[in-house]
C-alpha cells in the first residue's frame, strides 16, 4: 500500500517516520511536485490540485485537521481532485477535544470570577470587590456539537454552568439541554449568556454570528470564537460591544489571518485573542487515528470520520 504525505508547515519527516511505524507494510512517501505514481491513501492540508487532480486508485484522503472548508473550496474550483467515490476524512478530535476545553473552561472562568472587570479596576488603581455573578444567570450556549462541541459541552457541564448547544440534528448529552434546527435558534439564544462558536464552515453558517444573532442574547453576553472567521461578522461584533449588548470577546480565529494590523478588534479594550491557536493537529494521536482508519478501511470495515460532501462538513 502506497500513501502519499503533503503539509506545508508540519515536520515531514515526523510524520513520515511516525506513519511508517505506525503501519510498517505500507511504503510512506512524501508528496513532491510531479509525482504522478500510485498511491491509494493521501494525508494532506491545503494539497496542491496537482496532487490528487486526475489520481487514479485513491481509496481516501485524509485532511490533517477537523475543518475541511479549505479543501472543500478548493474541491469547487477543481471537482477532478477528489474522483467520484473517493471517501474524504477528516480529523475526530485525536487530542482537539481537551485542547477545546481547556479554552473554553478557562475563557468562561475568568469572565464568571470578573477577571476582566478586576483588571480594569487594577489598571485604575481601584481596589473595589464586586458582587459575584450567579451560575444560573451564566448559561453557555454552544453552536455546534459535533466531536468538539459535545467535549466543550460536557466539561463546562462539569463546572455546574447551564448548558445548552446548537445543531442540526438533536443531541441528547448528560446535563445539556438540546437545541436543533433553525426555527429553535431564538429560544436556543434567549437566556445564553457565553456563546460558543464550534460550528463547521458552510454556505448554511457563514455570517451566522450578526447583529440580529447578538442582538438575541442576555445582555452583557459574551462571545468566544473557535470555529472559523467567517462565521462572525467583525463589524457586528464590535458594534454589539460598544452598545453594551456584549461585555467581552474572545477571538481565536478571523475573517482574514493573520489579523491585518488595521482591524480594530487589534485595540478594542474588550476583544481579547490568540491567533488560531485554540486546538492544533497533535501529530502522535493524529497518525493513530489515520492508521486505525486506513487499517479499518483495508480490512472491509466500516468506519468513522467520513466527511459528507453533500452536507459540507
Ligand atoms: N480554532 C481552531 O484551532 C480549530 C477550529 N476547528 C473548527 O471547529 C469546527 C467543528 O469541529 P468538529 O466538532 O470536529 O465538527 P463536527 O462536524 O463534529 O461538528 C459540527 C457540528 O455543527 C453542527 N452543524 C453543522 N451545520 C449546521 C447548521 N447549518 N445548523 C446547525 N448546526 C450545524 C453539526 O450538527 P449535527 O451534529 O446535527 O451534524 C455538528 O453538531 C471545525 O469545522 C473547524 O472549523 C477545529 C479544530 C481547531
Ligand atoms: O483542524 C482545524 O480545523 C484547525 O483549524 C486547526 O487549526
Amino acid at each position: 500500500m502506497d500513501i502519499i504525505f503533503h503539509h506545508p508547515t508540519f515536520d515531514t519527516e515526523y510524520w513520515l517516520n511516525r506513519l511508517q511505524q505506525a503501519l510498517p507494510d505500507a511504503r510512506v512517501r512524501q508528496w513532491k511536485q510531479g509525482d504522478r505514481q500510485p498511491a491509494d491513501y493521501a494525508l494532506v492540508w491545503h494539497p496542491p490540485v496537482e496532487m490528487l487532480s486526475g489520481r487514479k486508485g485513491l481509496k481516501g484522503v485524509f485532511a490533517l485537521g477537523a475543518g475541511v472548508d479549505a479543501i472543500l473550496s478548493k474541491l469547487q474550483a477543481h471537482p477532478d481532485m477528489l474522483p467520484d467515490g473517493v471517501p474524504l476524512f477528516r480529523l475526530e478530535d485525536t487530542g482537539m477535544g481537551l485542547q477545546m476545553q481547556e479554552y473554553a473552561v478557562s475563557q468562561v472562568l475568568h469572565w464568571f470570577r470578573r477577571f476582566d472587570d478586576y483588571q480594569r479596576q487594577k489598571q485604575q488603581g481601584q481596589w473595589q470587590p464586586l458582587d459575584d455573578y450567579r451560575r444560573e444567570d451564566f448559561t453557555i450556549g454552544i453552536l455546534g456539537a459535533g466531536v468538539l462541541g459535545g467535549k466543550v459541552a460536557d466539561s463546562l457541564v462539569a463546572w455546574g454552568f447551564p448548558v445548552r448547544c446548537w445543531s442540526r440534528s438533536k443531541k441528547d448529552f448528560p446535563g445539556v439541554e438540546s437545541f436543533a434546527g433553525g426555527e429553535a435558534l431564538p429560544a436556543f439564544l434567549s437566556g445564553t449568556r457565553v456563546l460558543i462558536n464550534l460550528l463547521p464552515n458552510t454556505p448554511q453558517t457563514v455570517g451566522i454570528i450578526n447583529r440580529e444573532l447578538l442582538s438575541q442574547l442576555a445582555k452583557e453576553a459574551y462571545v468566544i470564537n473557535l470555529a472559523r472567521g467567517v462565521h462572525l461578522v467583525e463589524a457586528d461584533l464590535l458594534a454589539a460591544l460598544d452598545s453594551g449588548q456584549l461585555k467581552g470577546a474572545m477571538l481565536d480565529v478571523f475573517s482574514k489571518e493573520p489579523l491585518p494590523e488595521s482591524n480594530p478588534l487589534w485595540t478594542h479594550p474588550r476583544v481579547a485573542m490568540t491567533p488560531h491557536v485554540a486546538a492544533v493537529t497533535r501529530p502522535d494521536e493524529a497518525i493513530s487515528y489515520i492508521a486505525k482508519t486506513i487499517t479499518q478501511l483495508e480490512n472491509g470495515e466500516s468506519v468513522s470520520g467520513e466527511v459528507s460532501l453533500q452536507h459540507g462538513y
